[in-house]
């Protein structure tokens, strides 16, 4: 089924994906399609959000756009007829290559814990992300005190002084947007940012993702399974199925102009108060067979 794009801003996109194609090459030769012919646009100060089951090709999308999906384990072959941040081509690379981020872009991953140095102080890692981005001695300390403020921390240096284990799991989370914002991405793509916190944490977060796109000017791609939270936290939703993205919708209409049967099926999966008589929610099988 060709995607439903919507109506977008003529001006040159931020990010332009055509005939976007990933392939896991397994040990044995085989090639698994994980993206097939991905489409779409993604301007500066819109906010996209990527959903679909688990397996889907969301996060395999979202790291081929910012160079990281590289690897020396897997044989990963990525074609597009167009991928472009800020009008530059992302360049794929193969086979055992160190995967490098591209340029203007960065990630806020799903485990902070994982994703930020367990070791290694806040401040310190704040800095070398500043370091990174040209900015040093005081004003660097400065504006790592910024970011920790902008994402909405108190005790700025306690938290600075902190390894990420002496915060707790929702600071941790705000720390690493920080982390990612410092080094002035145009795009940053956030892959599960709330899976990890609880229900009031993760709609503080996407809150806080969704200020800090529009104040700072930038484009957000975020993946996640809570269609309910990206409906009403982004502008546009993608929805993945089968390595394919299957619909592409304003998240205002998605709700009730769905045209995937698979879309159809997620948006009836999520509970209303007018759920309160049923006994079982419906499983995705009850809504909608296999497209
Ligand atoms: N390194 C890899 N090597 C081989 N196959 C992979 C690799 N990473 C992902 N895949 C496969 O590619 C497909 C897409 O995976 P991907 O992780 O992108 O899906 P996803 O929608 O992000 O899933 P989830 O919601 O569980 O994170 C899956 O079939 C997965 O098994």
């Amino acid at each position: 089924m060709t995607p439903v794009v919507p109506q977008q801003n003529p001006a040159r996109p931020l990010l332009r994906v055509r005939g976007l194609d990933v392939r896991y090459r397994t040990p044995g030769g085989a090639a698994h399609p994980a993206v097939s012919g991905a489409t779409f646009d993604l301007h500066a100060g819109q906010r996209m959000a990527l959903v679909g089951q688990s397996g889907s090709g969301k996060t395999t999308l979202a790291l081929a756009v910012t160079g990281l999906l590289a690897s020396a384990a897997a044989d990963v072959e990525i074609t597009a007829d167009e991928l472009t941040v800020d009008g530059r081509p992302v360049v794929p690379r193969g086979r055992g290559a160190i995967p490098v981020r591209t340029p203007g872009t960065a990630v806020v991953f799903q485990d902070a814990m994982n994703a930020l140095d367990p070791v290694r102080p806040v401040g310190k890692q704040l800095g070398a992300v500043l370091a990174g981005a040209g900015t040093r001695g005081r004003a660097a300390r400065d504006a790592a005190g910024h970011w920790l403020e902008r994402v909405g921390l108190r005790d700025v240096s306690r938290v600075l002084r902190a390894r990420p284990d002496e915060l707790s799991g929702g600071m941790r989370q705000r720390v690493m947007i920080a982390v990612a914002l410092a080094g002035g991405p145009r795009l940053l793509v956030a892959d599960e940012p709330t899976s990890a916190l609880d229900a009031s944490l993760a709609r503080g977060a996407m809150e806080l993702l969704t200020e800090l796109t529009r104040s700072e000017g930038i484009a957000l791609l975020v993946i996640s399974h809570d269609i309910l939270l990206c409906l009403e936290h982004t502008d546009v939703v993608g929805v993945m199925y089968d390595g394919e993205l299957v619909e592409l919708g304003a998240s205002a209409r998605l709700a009730e102009h769905a045209e995937h049967p698979y879309t159809r099926a997620l948006v009836e999966c999520v509970p209303t108060m007018a759920d309160r008589t049923r006994q079982w929610l419906p499983t995705l099988a009850d809504v909608a067979p296999a497209p």
